[in-house]
């Protein structure tokens, strides 16, 4: 067989939504295939093929489009993933020649559309702002949270710990990112986000993602901080967010969080059938 020939394996997309970067699996139309065992292996970027999150695409669930289930490159499952959920939605979208769909993850059903200058949006639902659904471990107000840095709790189907600071360039966001995100007073770990506002209703933005470690992007994440943001009085509702792999766009309305951004489908590839017998 050459070597351009697709061999009998798993076949998977890759793509990013500003630097945030996914293996898509579709498994529409048969059973789930991702284990813990496998995600950890193919986000391994030595020996596998390397993301921030895996995405596995199922059937549709109560009357949408499809459904999503996320992994993080550790194994571990996320309850939310915005910039996949755009990134998938797009391609799906183009697969029934639509602009607009409805999807289902963890967190029920969410819809997604295609703005004509190709950016994505999805509708990533209200934010949670009580203790117990972000969740915290015990009752404590999440605006102020009894931290070093008077860290904000949200959540948006997963957990974020939103710190604001004067410069987020000068943060260790790894060292402190660990630190937030196995603190005791969160019992699923968090998110972690690094903000400091930079103009009007602009912020800067550098995360430090459960799970993952350090990403360039996090479409969750900046829902979180623009939604922190918002309730501690720096931003109106609608906040430009500057992250290391791009630009999204958060728009907190009346019917939910809405977060716009650009999408890329970069390579398509198949599993080889050794590689899936090593990691069942
Ligand atoms: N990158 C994703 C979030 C991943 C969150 C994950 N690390 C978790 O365990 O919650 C996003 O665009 O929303």
């Amino acid at each position: 067989m050459d070597h351009m020939t697709p061999p009998n394996g798993l076949p998977f997309l890759k793509m990013h939504g500003a630097g945030n970067d996914f293996v898509v699996i579709d498994s529409r139309g048969r059973g789930a295939v991702t284990t813990p065992a496998l995600a950890r292996a193919l986000g391994d970027r030595n020996r596998g093929v390397g993301f921030d999150q895996l995405a596995e695409i199922r059937d549709g669930a109560a009357g949408t489009d499809f459904t999503l289930d996320f992994w993080n490159s550790d194994g571990s499952r996320a309850g939310a993933c915005g910039n996949a959920t755009r990134c998938v939605s797009d391609l799906v979208m183009r697969g029934l020649g639509q602009d607009a769909i409805t999807l289902t993850t963890a967190r029920g059903t969410l819809s997604a559309r295609r703005l004509p200058d190709g950016r994505v949006s999805v509708n990533m639902g209200a934010p949670q702002l009580d203790w117990q659904s972000v969740p915290l471990s015990h009752a404590v107000d999440p605006l102020h949270l009894p931290l070093p840095g008077d860290p904000v709790a949200v959540g948006m189907g997963n957990p974020h710990c939103v710190l604001f600071v004067a410069d987020a360039e000068a943060v260790d966001v790894a060292g402190l990112g660990q630190r937030f995100e196995h603190d005791p007073l969160f019992p699923q770990h968090t998110n972690v986000e690094f903000a400091s506002l930079i103009g009007p209703d602009h912020l800067r933005m550098r995360v430090w993602e459960r799970g993952t470690g350090i990403t360039l992007a996090c479409g969750s994440g900046a829902c979180a901080t623009a939604v922190a943001a918002h309730l501690r009085g720096l931003t109106g509702r609608q906040v430009t967010l500057d992250l290391d792999g791009g630009v999204l766009q958060v728009d907190w309305r009346d019917d939910g969080v809405w977060l716009t951004g650009p999408v890329a489908h970069v390579f398509d590839g198949w599993l080889t059938p050794d590689f899936l017998a090593a990691h069942p």
